[in-house]
């Protein structure tokens, strides 16, 4: 689809508050990766609230190319997925499903231990930085994965039983650390890896590998130690409430002035943007439901905000903050330390009458990695700015959904182009909309 297409066009009419209710289900960074740990089970796994997104819809094609069945459960938003008949797919068949996701990265592990061969295409994701998968393919070389790089993909081999082994990664990355705990639980022996991500989402991913009969412990200092096992069983789970989703409606309430309950979402994935959240002066009420979030009248606050690996700010949640600090008075200061290049999202926003101004220098109180290599990482967001409707096209998923709130925030009509990369990683987004009274038509 292009963005000349008009039914990836919305024509949005801003200046109303978003008021009502919506629901988000399982987490974008959680459900596809606990439909691959499916691939590691001798029986049927069943994954609950799973949300009808791209990203499911990917994993759910490549799943079923290599055989595994998949269907619906009896609750609604439950996926059952067979694994017993795991087979080889055509290497054409997998590129043309891998899609726009970085999951198929994911499949290594699990196909090397059940096939002992794995093709893995060019991978999609968010145009958000440069996205190297080379910690992946270190990884899994430790674990005696021989690896073969063409020009349509990698070609990935075990000649015998993948072997647990000591690792350190560089950054604590999401997916690498994912890699290892797909790949480590029916590796033979120990594997302790050292500087490992925490999100929340790779807990719920432990607690389903935990469920299939791996052994996995975490201790405080981002260190993991998986003892392998011979044979993983299928599993029951419900995925986690996607933490990503419900700030992007949070933002959404504070930016349009609006009052916005979510259900679903939880507040201890969420604490820390809760504390952002309240700083700059977002109201919001935890209940057994959910949360309600809502702008309770009154100026915004500027803040200075860096974002970070978990515990610390998650930088999916900056992109739609960023929209909402635009209306804060003061000067805000957002430092982006995960990826390098996740503020060009902004000058769309600017052609709307925002004032941010982005530098190469970290100018948050940390010096990143990004610091000396010329990236514009650092922003100053003044504010508060009026924002005019504009001709905004979608450069990647959580900067279409700011450009959807910043449309909703603005005076006037804007054209927002590119709007199917939002069904990526929000459920039903149209009709979430118009539940919440926005004014949103296809042209
Ligand atoms: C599907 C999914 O779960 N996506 C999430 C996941 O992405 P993803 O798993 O891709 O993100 P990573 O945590 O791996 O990336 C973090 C940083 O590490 C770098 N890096 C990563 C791997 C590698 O081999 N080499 C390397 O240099 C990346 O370029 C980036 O700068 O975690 C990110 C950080 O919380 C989130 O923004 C994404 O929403
Ligand atoms: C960057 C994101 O996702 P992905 O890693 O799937 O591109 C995101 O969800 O904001």
């Amino acid at each position: 689809m292009t963005d000349t297409d008009t039914d990836d066009v919305l024509l949005v009419r801003g200046g109303t508050p978003l008021e009502g209710e919506i629901t988000v289900r399982g987490a974008k960074n959680l459900v596809p990766k606990a439909m691959v740990a499916a691939l590691l089970g001798s029986g049927p796994s069943r994954l609950r609230n799973v949300p009808d997104i791209r990203d499911v819809r990917v994993v759910r094609g490549l799943l079923q190319l290599h055989g595994v069945t998949v269907r619906a459960g009896e609750e609604d938003g439950e996926l059952v997925m067979d694994p017993s008949r795991v087979e080889s797919a055509h290497v054409a068949d997998i590129d043309a499903h891998a899609g726009s996701s970085r999951i198929p990265i994911l499949f290594c592990g699990p196909l090397l231990h059940r096939l002992g061969h794995a093709f893995i295409p060019g991978l999609g994701g968010c145009d958000i930085g440069g996205r190297p998968v080379d910690f992946h393919f270190d990884v899994l070389r430790k674990f005696g994965a021989r690896i073969d790089k063409r020009a349509d993909g990698q070609y990935l081999e075990a000649p015998q039983r993948l072997q647990g082994c000591k690792i350190r990664l560089p950054y604590p990355s999401v997916g690498a650390t994912e890699q290892v705990l797909l790949t480590a639980v029916l590796a033979e022996g120990l594997t302790e890896l050292t500087n490992a991500a925490v999100e929340p989402e790779i807990e719920d991913l432990i607690c389903v590998l935990q469920k299939m009969g791996a052994i996995i412990s975490m201790d405080t200092d981002r260190t993991i130690r998986i003892t392998g096992v011979d044979h993983l069983d299928g599993y029951t789970h419900r995925a986690l409430p996607d933490r990503l989703e419900s700030a992007s409606w949070a933002s959404a309430a504070l930016a349009t002035g609006g009052d916005i309950l979510v259900r679903g979402a939880a507040q201890r994935e969420m604490m820390t943007f809760l504390n952002v959240y309240r700083k700059v002066g977002g109201a919001f009420e935890v209940t057994d439901g959910g949360i309600r979030f809502r702008h309770p009248g009154g100026p915004l606050n500027s803040i200075a905000l860096e974002t970070d690996v978990h515990p610390g700010f998650q930088t999916d949640w900056q992109q739609p903050l960023v929209v909402a600090l635009t209306q804060a008075t003061g000067l805000s200061i957002v430092h982006e330390t995960v990826y390098e290049s996740r503020l060009g999202f902004t000058e769309a926003l600017n052609q709307m009458g925002a004032r941010i101004q982005l530098y190469r220098e970290c100018l948050g109180g940390t010096p990143c990695r990004f610091g000396r290599r010329n990236f514009l990482h650092s922003a100053v967001v003044s504010g508060p700015t009026r924002l005019q409707g504009g001709e905004l096209v979608i450069p990647d998923l959580r900067g279409g959904f700011s450009y959807l709130i910043a449309a909703l925030a603005a005076e006037g009509t804007s054209r927002v182009h590119g709007i199917d990369l939002i069904n990526r990683g929000y459920e039903n987004f149209m009709e979430k909309l118009g539940r919440l009274g926005a004014k949103v038509e296809r042209p």
